[in-house]
């Protein structure tokens, strides 16, 4: 055919005209070598040619099996792309080469690591199926809180039968005027009846004073009684109750509680043990003398064996404080021993009637749920007893039927949120979330953020309190300004200031500068806590927490989610999904304490996740809302001067995370604690008890898009951090005792976090079954073995 002229539009490489190369001589595998040899060389030159000047990583150096690599057809091998609105969208193409320009304003090559793939956060992110439905805001106005004290003029604490001084005592020190529903069930029962009882009530309302005030009452009427019959009441009086709570840190709350209302009669002495400190010690104070002793099962099991001094055939109450998690954190052959010695070294002391006190032990159980073995706990521990909940008469009116008043759930005044996030933006979203939250100043002053596993918290952690401007190793400093945060950087000491660079990360370190989340007028201080750390640390923190006068977030596990009474909490956020419903309800439970008002937000997948509404909606929850990550991340990356375009908040949004992948990538400590921390989460993921495991599907999670929410820009399946965090007390008997330990809880389902035992040795406890399930998807995946929930 001939030419007719015509030049089509093809574009054509600058050697596509150059005369091809014969290759002549030797023998035919010769020729073909040299051929092939030639053409892998254009190939390349092609390569360079193409303008991508560093952008994009080599074949060799992409490790990705995501959508998002593009597959050039006319070659086998794979290229990363970077996604079109980074580089097609002009804002982002300016956004880029600003961050590109060193600090001479020079340009250099964008930062795009080599070894990884820069997604978008706003492309091939799933949906959201579920409908915005105005019908789930209901009008919240009338809802009575459940759990506050009562505001019948009638229900008085001297009208219940306590002493006037210590009603008095309630009033002027604890600011505590009236008894909440459980309480006055409580008291009445207790103060009068020698039963066995079991309290079950919501969370915050007030359990603990349920069962202490009617003891401290009956002691501090036996004192009288003995005073006015010429007899002193002292510490050597004898030791008459016995609180048995899971934790130390409960024991500790527990123990300040009864410190509080005994202040108005000091002769009566409590004591606590629950390790964590030399037995000599707890010995001493044992020998001193006591009347009420508040302990953890295995430390005072280990004492009745060991410590002859510990007299406890006087003993008339023993309580067991949160008995669902005793159950769960394997203390029931503890428990049993505990009960069984008592009643051996039941003596002719009990028969003699003390006036006032219950002629025979009685046992109290305090449980939110009867589920999880509490039953069996029961049946172990207790004989008769008596059930003490709120019942229909003093629920506010409009509440719900009798039969669900006896389940457990939220407190009614309690607001909660769900919002859908695409696993790409959950990071982004967490941040977008707070900042929202803490932008006006008082809006919000406490926040906790509940995270699956310990190695996720000390990744989130130190990206929350990542300084804004950070010196990048073998570059020139990187200046980034998140917009409308401008922070003022606290003055730090110079190891501080090593470790605030991202130098270095200190295992000590639980309280930073949240600078993700502050604003030159609203700084939010940031706290970690989680089962690995030292009991010290965790005791610190605690309580620097609660004295935080400033805003603070309090990054965990759910080694805060039960019984922990933090103050003046207004805001948690579930930011990992909880392993159970009582889980969560425990967690939501930090906040609305004691008919305060108090916010809940949980974070879903777009999914079948979003399967967790029907369990948000269960109970008496009416005012539940929907948001969604852009919604979010539209208020919180949004600048505070309100002069933006369109859509800046998404380009604040990427320029975050783009900044924090290349913060992870460019400090090896911080890379590595990402991969563990991603290694860790899907892990902790695989363990949802069985009932929610259709909604926590492992097989629906897109690893890909969950590793950006780490920071992470590698093949999920290149992901191996092998070994567990190092051991904080890494002898023998701290192995011994892990290992006796996780026997003992291998019956339990939910143990991301085991919290304490006595030995203090956190327990690597959990879950068989996610561990085989999390080989089975990294084998998958290339391959990754070891994980650290706690
Ligand atoms: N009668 C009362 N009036 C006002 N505040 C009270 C009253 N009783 C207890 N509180 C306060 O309520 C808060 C919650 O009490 P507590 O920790 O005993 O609740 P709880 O029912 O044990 O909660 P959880 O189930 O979460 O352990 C505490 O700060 C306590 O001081």
């Amino acid at each position: 055919m001939a030419d007719d002229g015509m030049l089509l539009n093809f574009e054509l490489s600058a050697d596509a005209f150059a005369p091809k190369k014969t290759f002549k001589g030797g023998s035919w595998r010769d020729r073909l070598t040299a051929k092939k040899s030639a053409e892998w060389g254009r190939q390349k030159a092609k390569e360079r040619e193409a303008g991508l000047k560093g952008l994009i990583p080599r074949f060799e150096e992409v490790q990705s099996d995501d959508e998002e690599l593009i597959l050039p057809d006319h070659q086998p091998r794979k290229r990363a792309r970077i996604d079109e609105p980074v580089l097609s969208d002009p804002n982002r193409r300016h956004s880029l080469s600003k961050q590109s320009s060193g600090k001479d304003g020079s340009r250099r090559p964008p930062s795009i690591p080599i070894g990884g793939v820069v997604s978008s956060l706003f492309t091939y992110n799933p949906k959201s199926a579920t409908q915005e439905s105005k019908a789930e805001l209901e009008n919240d106005f009338g809802i009575e809180p459940s759990n506050a004290p009562l505001r019948d003029e009638l229900a008085t604490f001297t009208n219940l039968g306590l002493s006037p001084t210590l009603a008095s005592h309630l009033l002027k020190k604890l600011d505590i005027s009236a008894p909440t529903a459980i309480q006055r069930r409580a008291i009445e029962q207790l103060c009068s009846a020698d039963t066995d009882a079991f309290i079950q009530a919501e969370t915050g309302s007030g359990k603990t004073l349920a069962y202490l005030l009617p003891v401290v009452q009956r002691l501090m009427h036996l004192s009288k009684q003995m005073k006015d019959a010429g007899e002193d009441f002292n510490r050597e009086s004898g030791l008459f109750a016995i609180i048995l709570s899971p934790t130390r840190e409960l024991s500790k709350q527990i123990s300040s509680v009864l410190e509080g209302l005994l202040s108005c009669c000091h002769w009566i002495v409590s004591s606590i043990v629950i390790g964590g400190e030399k037995k000599k010690s707890e010995k001493a104070r044992l020998r001193k003398g006591l009347n009420i002793l508040v302990a953890t099962p295995g430390r005072l099991a280990d004492h009745l064996d060991n410590t002859e001094v510990l007299d406890v055939s006087k003993v008339r109450w023993l309580v067991l404080d949160e008995g669902d998690r005793l159950m769960e954190l394997g203390f029931e052959n503890d428990i049993q021993k505990i009960v069984s010695i008592l009643n051996l070294r039941r003596t002719k002391a009990m028969e003699r009637v003390l006036p006032g006190l219950p002629e025979r032990r009685n046992t109290v159980l305090c449980s939110a749920t009867l589920k999880g073995g509490v039953q069996d706990l029961r049946s172990m521990a207790l004989k008769e007893p008596v059930s003490i909940s709120v019942d229909e008469n003093e629920k506010a009116e409009g509440q719900e039927a009798a039969n669900e008043s006896k389940a457990f759930s939220a407190p009614a005044q309690l607001k909660q949120s769900y919002v859908t996030v695409p696993p790409k933006q959950r990071l982004v979203t967490l941040v977008g979330t707070l900042r929202q939250s803490f932008k006006r100043k008082g809006s919000v002053m406490k926040c906790i953020v509940f995270i699956s596993c310990a190695d996720s918290v000390d990744f989130h952690f130190e990206v929350l309190t990542r300084p804004s401007t950070a010196p990048v190793e073998g570059r020139a400093t990187e200046v980034h300004k998140t917009a409308d945060v401008d922070l003022e950087e606290p003055s730090l000491s110079s190891r501080s200031k090593k470790i605030a660079q991202g130098t270095t990360i200190s295992e000590f370190r639980t309280q930073a500068l949240a600078t993700s989340c502050s604003t030159k007028d609203n700084t939010v201080q940031l706290f970690r806590l989680h089962g690995s750390l030292q009991q010290s640390t965790r005791t610190s923190t605690l309580l620097a927490y609660t004295k935080c006068t400033e805003p603070a977030v309090l990054v965990c596990t759910d080694v805060a989610s039960r019984g922990l009474d933090l103050p003046n909490v207004d805001l948690v956020i579930e930011y990992d999904p909880p392993f159970s419903k009582d889980d969560h309800l425990h967690r939501i439970g930090r906040t609305a304490r004691a008919g305060k008002d108090g916010r809940a937000m949980i974070f879903l997948m777009p999914g079948c996740e979003e399967g967790y509404i029907d369990v948000l909606k269960e109970g008496r929850q009416r005012n539940l809302t929907k948001h969604d990550a852009d919604e979010m991340l539209r208020k919180g990356f949004s600048p505070s001067s309100g002069v933006t375009t369109d859509r800046d908040w998404e380009n604040r949004a990427t320029d975050w995370q783009l900044d924090v992948e290349r913060w992870t990538l460019d400090h090896p400590k911080h890379l590595e604690q990402a991969r563990r921390a991603f290694q860790s989460h899907i892990r902790a993921y695989a363990t949802h008890v069985a009932a929610e495991r259709a909604v926590f599907d492992m097989r629906e999670l897109h690893l890909g898009h969950l590793a950006k929410a780490f920071a992470l820009r590698d093949k999920p399946g290149s992901i191996r951090v092998p070994g567990l965090r190092p051991s904080k007390d890494d002898n023998n008997r701290a192995n011994a005792a892990r290992k006796a330990s996780a026997v003992r809880s291998s019956a339990s389902a939910s143990k991301h976090d085991r919290p304490d035992d006595d030995t203090g040795v956190q327990a690597v406890s959990d879950e068989r079954e996610g561990r085989r399930k999390m080989q089975a998807k990294m084998k998958a995946m290339g391959g990754a073995s070891e994980f650290n929930l706690g």
